[in-house]
């Protein structure tokens, strides 16, 4: 892998004050947000990206209010949220944008990826390991709902799960039911 590693530099936000690290791995920016101490056992959430909710606010899924939860958990005590730039599970913006068009149509998000072309799920979290090594971090305590995220970090301890739970509307009902139903999510 070749990794390019920024400085690190201080972040403060409306959740406490937090430092941010950018690793750069081919064309991808992924970012760190840290609050320090950071620990051999950290509290941990692998974001994956999403503009549509995160900067947005899109009614559609959950991930503002799992970013924005995880901030909240990290910012009380110490912890890191790894924001992985992999946008639609791995499809990208564009390709998300014809897949919401798709569910506007009647697809659900699993079928919408499907006519696309793609597969359920393109992510890897191959990066992830490369920054907990980084960062000399051994274990951890996962904020997730997500078994497959549990599976990709099999040379790590997971201490334990923490639980993402967000509130529902009638907007996120049916990516919530097909997260859990289809995809397996402790939800
Ligand atoms: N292809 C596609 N991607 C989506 C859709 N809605 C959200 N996403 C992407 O899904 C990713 C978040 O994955 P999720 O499966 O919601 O949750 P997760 O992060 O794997 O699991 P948790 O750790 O429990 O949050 C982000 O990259 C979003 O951009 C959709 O309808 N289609
Ligand atoms: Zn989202």
């Amino acid at each position: 892998m070749n990794i390019k590693i920024s400085n690190i530099a201080k972040l403060p936000s409306k959740y406490g004050d937090f430092k941010i690290q950018s690793f750069k791995d081919k064309d991808k920016e992924h970012l760190v947000i840290f609050k320090e101490p950071i620990l051999d056992n950290t509290l941990l959430r692998i974001h994956s990206e999403c503009l549509t909710g995160d900067a947005l606010g899109s009614l559609k899924c959950d991930c503002q209010a799992q970013l924005h939860h995880a901030l909240q958990l990290i910012s009380k005590e110490n912890g890191m949220v790894i924001y992985l730039r992999q946008e639609g599970r791995g499809i990208g913006l564009f390709n998300k944008v014809n897949a919401y068009e798709l569910q506007d149509r009647g697809f659900n998000t699993i079928e919408a990826n499907h006519q696309l072309g793609f597969e359920t799920d393109l992510r890897d979290y191959k990066i992830v390991e490369y920054i907990l090594n980084y960062y000399k971090i051994k274990k951890i305590n996962l904020i997730t709902n997500n078994p497959n995220k549990i599976n990709s970090l099999k040379n790590f301890e997971i201490l334990q799960r923490i639980p993402s739970i967000t509130p529902t509307n009638k907007h996120n009902q049916n990516y919530l039911e097909i997260k859990k139903e289809s995809l397996g999510h402790f939800l």
